[in-house]
């Protein structure tokens, strides 16, 4: 894993651009109001960019994701992809975006088909797109290589990979379609921390190689500094800080993010002790409690 945070991207053109975008669930008892889960969230990403967005559980996060997805029920506001407004857009132009936005979630043991062959995971979305079978196995070798899978893994079943192992197949299934925009939902978050670190250097290691552009939704404030370009930082439905990762992520103005940043693990015993001042410092000033 690299120590500091990564530069800017370069290129300032967006390929997603949300607005002002407002989710509500519908809540369970008669009468009563929706829940509103996003309230006026704003974000936009360029291509071969990661933008991390980071909260606590409950904070959103997901919701933000899903409405990327087409998956949450958007109240008001825009969401933009390459200028293409995703919001309210017809299923079948749904459909014809499907390949450019992708998806990693969190859990690589319910997250794949537990009785397709790795090849046959690969393959689905190739020959649903119209791939030919011949080409199609090119391909899946193409993407065993490029998440740094063995070749013969396309014959073996998820229940006989680690979890890293999954997560690779996982993200190799979403390359597949040569995506513009993935969304990563706690990639790494179900897996032990010397697994994160190599599919976190995974991600980045692909980015550079395709330009593909990732949002990556996570609570730790860590995981997101290693890999973020910038950060958004989500509490309660809005985002309270977003911008480039160093200033964030080392020198915080939100209180909330300062939180986030206490709660995030720091080895060395200097750090530490510097990290627990600061922290009575905030409970003194009245931001935090204690
Ligand atoms: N389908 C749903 N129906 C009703 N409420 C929902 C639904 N999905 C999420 N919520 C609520 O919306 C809020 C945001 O949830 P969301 O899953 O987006 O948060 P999160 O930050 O991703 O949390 P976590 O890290 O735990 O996944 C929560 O209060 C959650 O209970």
């Amino acid at each position: 894993m690299s120590k500091s945070p990564r530069k800017s991207a370069e290129n300032p053109r967006v390929i997603l651009d949300a607005r002002d975008v407002v989710v509500e669930y519908p809540s369970k008892g008669f009468r009563r109001p929706p829940f509103r889960a996003l309230k006026s969230v704003s974000l936009d990403i360029r291509p071969g960019e990661t933008v991390g967005l980071v909260g606590e559980s409950g904070s959103g996060k997901t919701t933000f994701g899903r409405a990327i997805l087409g998956l949450a029920p958007v109240a008001s506001g825009s969401i933009k992809y390459d200028n293409q407004e995703l919001v309210g857009m017809a299923k079948a132009d749904r459909r014809r975006l499907a390949g450019e936005i992708q998806v990693v979630f969190q859990d690589p043991y319910t997250s794949l088909n537990p009785a397709m062959a790795i090849a046959e995971i690969l393959t689905e979305p190739l020959i649903a797109q119209g791939t030919s079978n011949a080409q199609a196995s090119v391909e899946v070798a193409r993407l065993l290589d490029q998440v740094g899978l063995p070749s013969d893994s396309g014959e073996r079943l998820p229940r006989e990979f680690s979890g890293g192992q999954r997560q690779r197949v996982a993200i190799a299934r979403a390359l597949a379609l040569k995506p513009r925009l993935i969304v990563c939902d706690e990639p790494v978050s179900a897996l032990d921390l010397s697994t994160q670190a190599r599919v976190l250097d995974l991600l980045v290691e692909i980015q550079e190689r395709t330009g593909v552009a990732y949002l990556f939704v996570s609570h730790d404030l860590a995981v997101v500094r290693h890999i973020s370009h910038r950060v958004a930082v989500m509490y309660h439905g809005e985002i309270v800080e977003y911008g480039d990762c160093a200033p964030i992520t080392e020198n915080p103005e939100h209180p909330y993010t300062r939180r986030l940043l206490m709660a995030a693990p720091v080895p060395d015993p200097a750090a530490q002790r510097k990290r627990r001042l600061e922290r009575q410092l905030l409970v003194e000033a009245g931001a935090l409690s204690a």
